[in-house]
């Protein structure tokens, strides 16, 4: 078998049985050669190597051979042709003379409140924190570029910002420069109607941190990507610091040229996930001790229970608590939580209940609704098991973690898994298609 399908299938695998965090951060940057006569594991970054070599090297080797069914003579290497694969920088223009201005693109100002100290650590933004903060306290060292994603309103810019804090706090005359990828397109296209691409180009290679939001904007523009690769590799080989943020992992960023997909994967891809319970109620409490409100446990739970899958919404919950309590002259209670969330609540009521789609989908598919909660991995079993589980993230407000609970106590990281595979296959079969469409309408009813 071929290294690229032997790898291809050992990935699939992998995905149901590693841990979702580990098997984005760790495994799924790995890369194989067909030309080589053993099956050598390419990691971007000794980083990854060297975690995968503690953690998880007997799992990889196990997997190899059983989807290889032999003995399968496996090592985990660095990937020296990703390091020496740019091209020879152009140079940056700015020789060092000539000071830089301060702000001649509007991108350094950094959002002062977005701090470590008021950003709260969960199971699903562990990860994703401990390399940001590794990232500011060691600039250009530890993971060079760190790429963050994840969805709407969990962190990603915060996160890039308190980076971007805490370069400044440690060395104060960094240039660190932080920018949405729309604002680095208009920008440049400013520059050459004008005539400064120069002065451009000499602002973005000369940093010592470059922090690009939303990198997905990128997509479709070839020039921009051009232009932004030539920084990229500038700022590399300088030592200066990358981190970028986007919805999604690189390479599912449609139209993003292959070499730069390639570069951001060269460094470290972490990712956020919705907030467990916990973390949503421990948010909800910091922001209203900043803010001097007092929030009983009983009411943050509360508003922490119905707002499920979203930082940003949270944050609004708790404005609309506070307004409405000054303008009433009421006390911030459960009854004041009640009211003034009543059209959250009259949504979730309308909403469908677990138990029912567990029924409906168990009964489509011809199995017990026990089977849905097993631990039983036959595809019979997991297929429906895997769309019931797509079916209440889609129509329910329950969050990960509790979905998970609801099917035998499985963690928020399958349920992750079970979305995007039922996803893909509703584009891709059409027998799903189908079942999942008609489990729509009788839900629905
Ligand atoms: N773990 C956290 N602790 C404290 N505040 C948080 C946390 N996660 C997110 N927030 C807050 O939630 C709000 C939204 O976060 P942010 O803007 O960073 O999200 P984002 O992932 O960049 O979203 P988008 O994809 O829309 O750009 C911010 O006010 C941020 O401070």
């Amino acid at each position: 078998m071929q290294n690229t399908v032997l790898w291809e299938k050992c990935l699939k695998k992998l995905e149901d049985e590693v841990d979702q965090h580990d098997f984005h951060t760790w495994v799924r940057p790995l890369n194989t050669r067909d030309t080589d006569s053993s099956f050598k594991l390419y990691a971007p970054n000794r980083f990854i190597k060297d975690w995968l070599t503690d953690n998880l090297l007997d799992q990889l080797q196990a997997t190899a051979n059983h989807v290889g069914g032999m003995d399968v003579q496996l090592s985990v290497v660095l990937d020296d042709h990703r390091a020496s694969m740019a091209p020879p920088p152009t140079a940056p223009e700015n020789n060092g003379d000539e000071p830089l201005e301060s702000n001649p693109f509007g991108t350094n100002v950094l959002n002062s409140a977005f701090t470590f100290e008021n950003h709260i650590e969960g199971k699903s933004n562990q990860i994703a924190r401990a390399a940001t903060k590794q990232v500011s306290e060691n600039p250009g060292v530890a993971y060079n570029p760190l790429f963050i994603y994840g969805g709407v309103g969990l962190g990603k810019t915060h996160l890039m910002h308190a980076a971007g804090n805490l370069i400044k706090q440690k060395r104060q005359n960094a240039q660190v420069a932080y920018v949405h990828s729309e604002r680095f397109v208009s920008d440049m296209v400013k520059s050459i109607e004008t005539n400064t691409m120069n002065k451009f180009k000499s602002y973005y290679r000369s940093l010592d941190a470059l922090l690009i939001d939303d990198i997905q904007f990128f997509a479709d523009k070839d020039k921009s990507q051009e232009e932004f690769f030539h920084t990229f590799n500038t700022l590399l080989e300088t030592g200066a610091q990358i981190i970028l943020t986007s919805d999604k992992f690189p390479k599912e960023i449609n139209n993003l040229q292959e070499r730069l997909t390639s570069r951001f994967e060269s460094g470290l891809t972490v990712r956020i996930d919705p907030p467990e319970l916990e973390t949503r109620v421990a948010i909800l409490k910091n922001k209203a001790r900043k803010n001097n409100i007092d929030l009983n446990d009983d009411v943050a739970f509360m508003v922490a229970k119905k707002i499920r899958s979203n930082v940003r919404e949270l944050e609004g919950a708790l404005h609309r608590l506070v307004a409405s309590s000054r303008f009433t002259g009421r006390e911030i209670d459960l009854d004041l939580a009640k009211d003034t969330l009543q059209d959250l609540t009259l949504f979730q009521e309308r909403k469908i209940s677990i138990e029912n789609i567990q029924k409906t989908v168990a009964e489509f598919f011809g199995i017990r609704v026990s089977d849905l909660k097993s631990k039983r991995r036959n595809r019979q079993i997991a297929r429906p098991r895997q769309v019931a589980m797509a079916l209440a993230k889609e129509l329910t407000n329950m969050s990960l973690p509790d979905i998970g609970d609801a099917f035998g106590g499985r963690d928020h990281t399958t349920v992750i898994h079970a979305c995007k595979k039922v996803d893909e296959l509703v584009k891709t079969d059409s027998k799903i298609n189908e079942d999942y469409n008609s489990l729509q309408k009788i839900l629905s009813v």
